[in-house]
C-alpha cells in the first residue's frame, strides 16, 4: 500500500470532519453568509503568501532539475490563478489588493503559515511536502465533491470557488503533490514515517481550524 493511501485510510474520520464543516457545507448548498466567506477570502490570501513561499522552499531542497520545474510552476500557479481568484472575489466586496495584501493575519492564520514554514524551512523535502500536502489534497477533494451538489458550480458567488478547486488543473496539481509524497517516502526508516504522518496530521487538523476560524470570524482576543 502506499504511504498516501495509508495516511488517507487512517485519517479518514478527521478528513470527512473537514468535508462536514459547517462553512464548507454551506458553501456546497449556498447559504454560507457573505460575510463569513469575505472574511475568509482575506486571511486566505494572507495564507497563500506564506504557502507560496513553501513552494520556492522546495525548489531550493529539490534535488533534480525536473522537481525544481515543478515547485517553480506551483509557485507561479499560486501567485497568479489562485491568488487571482481572491483578487476577483476582492474586487466584488470593494477590497483592493493592498489591503489584501496587508490584512491582519487571524491567529489561526499565523500558527498554521509559521508552522508550516518552520517544517519547510527546518525539515527534509518529505517534511516539506507532509507539511504542504493536504491543502492541495484536500481542497481538490472537496472541490470535487461540492461540484456533484446541483447548482453548486453555477451558484453566483460560491460557483467560482467550487469550479476552481474541483477543476482537472487542479486535480492534476493534487496528483503530483500525492506522487511526490510517495516518492519520498520510499526507504524511509519507521520513525522517519511516523514523523511525517505526524506533520501531515497536523495541517489535516490546521485545515479544520481554518475553516472555523472563517466561520466565526476569529481575529485576536478583543477585535
Ligand atoms: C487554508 C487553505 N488550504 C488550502 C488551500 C488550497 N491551496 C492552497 S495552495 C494550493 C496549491 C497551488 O495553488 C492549494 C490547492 C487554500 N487556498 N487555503
Amino acid at each position: 500500500m502506499k504511504f498516501t493511501e495509508r495516511l488517507k485510510e487512517k485519517l479518514e474520520p478527521i478528513w470527512r470532519q473537514n468535508h462536514s464543516h459547517p462553512f464548507v457545507v454551506e458553501m456546497g448548498n449556498g447559504t454560507l453568509d457573505k460575510e463569513k466567506f469575505r472574511f475568509y477570502m482575506v486571511q486566505d490570501y494572507v495564507y497563500l503568501i506564506d504557502y507560496a513561499k513553501l513552494f520556492s522552499i522546495g525548489a531550493l531542497k529539490a534535488t533534480d532539475v525536473k522537481t525544481m520545474e515543478k515547485f517553480a510552476a506551483l509557485l507561479h500557479g499560486t501567485l497568479h490563478e489562485e491568488m487571482d481568484l481572491h483578487r476577483s472575489y476582492a474586487a466584488q466586496f470593494g477590497i483592493s489588493p493592498e489591503e489584501l495584501e496587508n490584512a491582519e493575519p487571524s491567529p489561526i492564520t499565523l500558527a498554521y503559515t509559521h508552522y508550516m514554514l518552520h517544517k519547510g524551512q527546518n525539515g527534509t523535502l518529505a517534511e516539506l511536502v507532509a507539511a504542504l500536502l493536504p491543502c492541495a489534497w484536500s481542497y481538490w477533494e472537496i472541490g470535487k465533491e461540492l461540484s456533484q451538489i446541483p447548482g453548486a458550480t453555477d451558484h453566483e458567488l460560491y460557483g467560482e470557488w467550487v469550479r476552481m478547486y474541483s477543476s482537472e488543473e487542479f486535480g492534476q496539481l493534487a496528483t503530483w503533490c500525492i506522487d511526490l509524497m510517495d516518492e519520498l517516502a520510499e526507504g524511509k526508516s519507521d520513525t522517519e514515517l511516523l514523523e511525517l504522518e505526524k506533520i501531515f496530521l497536523n495541517t489535516t487538523r490546521f485545515e479544520y481550524m481554518f475553516w472555523d476560524m472563517a466561520y466565526n470570524n476569529q481575529m485576536w482576543p478583543g477585535e
